[in-house]
């Protein structure tokens, strides 16, 4: 019988906070030889405004999850750093308010066994819901967890890194819908729709300008985890809240470069605390040539429009950019067009843009919509924070 002993965490060597820690948090140590840790945590207590704010980020590998997380944390202000003293392999990414989680660190199976049984990461069978939810739960209720680490050098399973519950907690990775447990977690949740022909175009860049890989073996890996990718990953974008999906250019007939992007940003109506961004008149149908005096652009041109739809039976509305900027600054013009975007002043979208002019997607509407989503998520946290903090002084006048 394993016999538990309990240690205070300044004595652990791992995942060492940046901050010590202002409450006392006790993990306990099962006796066993591999001196795995058991799941038992005293809870940090915390006020009801202060719990968690859960937002999930799905995508294929490969589809500007990171990206996306760099623009989102960068909205809060603050780098976001591994934690300090940590694995140096970790997943995770601490800033002053949001903590990024990468759900590959729920992968039961490593690199051996999932090659063993023949199954990809893509598939639920070599991932760890049970745990997933226990611990995406215990961080929202104010508790800190021993999150394992998948080790994305070695294939590997790395002993586990201390992650305490931030203000905002971001589970990013392939399957943060997938489990109907982790979803009815999410505050908000967002999906990354990169169509195979973009995805294929971004592989290359990536894996054969980068990684050395041949054309053969991105096309080999692709074709391998697409049915997988179709069975698992694919249908969690019915569940989420907003969806950016990007397309081949229809500005440029038979385009097949993947260069020039036709990006939609698909918004859910009736979220709590999620207002969807309009152009010129909510609610209307609106098709906008923006180039011209005020906005310089070069072949194919910007083609943008608005309106409402339908999107898995819901109501949605759907802002979409085709084509490409050619001068970031300019994109002021198009922002003082746009309303609801929760920006705290007149031209904060662009500046993000401007401050971002390096990340991959800022000439076009991926860059613009991931933005524009992350200060819908920094407005929708001040909002869930109001709301508590009202409730709060209401439980106490009663
Ligand atoms: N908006 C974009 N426009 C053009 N290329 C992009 C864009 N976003 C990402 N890419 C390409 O895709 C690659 C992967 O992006 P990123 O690292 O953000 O994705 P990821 O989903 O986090 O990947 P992984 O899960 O494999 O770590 C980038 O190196 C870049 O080549
Ligand atoms: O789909 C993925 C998510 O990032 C990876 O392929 C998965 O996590 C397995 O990683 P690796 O290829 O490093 O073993």
């Amino acid at each position: 019988m394993a016999v538990s002993t309990v240690y205070t965490v300044q004595s652990l060597n791992f995942s060492t906070p940046s901050k010590p820690f202002s409450q006392k948090h006790i993990l306990f140590f099962s006796t066993t030889k591999k001196a795995t840790l058991t799941r038992s945590y005293k809870q940090i207590s915390c006020s009801a405004e202060d719990k968690t704010v859960v937002i999930g980020l799905a995508a294929d590998s490969g589809c500007g999850k990171s990206t996306f997380m760099r623009r989102l944390t960068s909205v809060f202000g603050g780098a976001a750093e591994p934690p300090r003293g940590g694995n140096p392999d970790s997943n995770t990414l601490i800033s002053d308010t949001t903590t990024v989680i990468c759900l590959d660190d729920y992968h039961s199976l490593d690199r051996t066994g999932r090659k063993e049984k023949g199954v990809t990461a893509l598939d639920p069978k070599a991932n760890d819901f049970d745990l997933m939810y226990e611990q995406v739960k215990a961080l929202k209720d104010g508790t800190a967890v021993d999150k394992p680490i998948y080790n994305h050098v070695s294939g590997l399973l790395d002993p586990p890194e201390l992650i305490k519950p931030p203000k905002i907690l971001v589970i990013e990775g392939l399957h943060p819908m997938y489990d109907e447990r982790v979803r009815d977690l999410l505050d908000f949740s967002i999906y990354l729709d990169i169509s195979n022909e973009v995805k294929f175009a971004w592989k290359i860049q990536r894996d054969m300008a980068e990684r050395g890989h041949s054309l053969e073996s991105i096309k080999a890996s692709i074709e391998a985890r697409k049915p997988d990718f179709d069975a698992y990953i694919d249908p969690q974008k019915q569940y989420a809240d907003a969806v950016i999906e990007v397309l081949p250019t229809q500005l440029i007939p038979d385009d097949n470069e993947g260069k020039v992007l036709r990006v939609r940003l698909i918004m859910k109506e009736g979220v709590k605390f999620f207002n969807p961004v309009y152009l010129f008149d909510e609610g209307s149908t609106i098709s906008w040539i923006p180039c011209g005096r005020k906005l310089t652009c070069s072949y194919p041109g910007i083609k943008s429009s608005y309106g409402p739809d339908t999107y898995y039976g819901q109501e949605v509305s759907v802002l979409e950019m085709d084509g490409q900027f050619d001068r970031l600054d300019e994109l002021i013009y198009v922002e003082s067009h746009l309303s609801n975007l929760s920006t705290k002043f007149y031209g904060e979208v662009t500046q993000q843009m401007l401050k971002h002019s390096d990340f991959p997607g800022s000439n076009n509407g991926t860059g613009l919509f991931q933005t524009i989503v992350g200060l819908k998520i920094r407005d929708l946290y001040e909002q869930i924070v109001a709301s508590r903090t009202a409730a709060t002084l209401e439980a106490a006048k009663a």
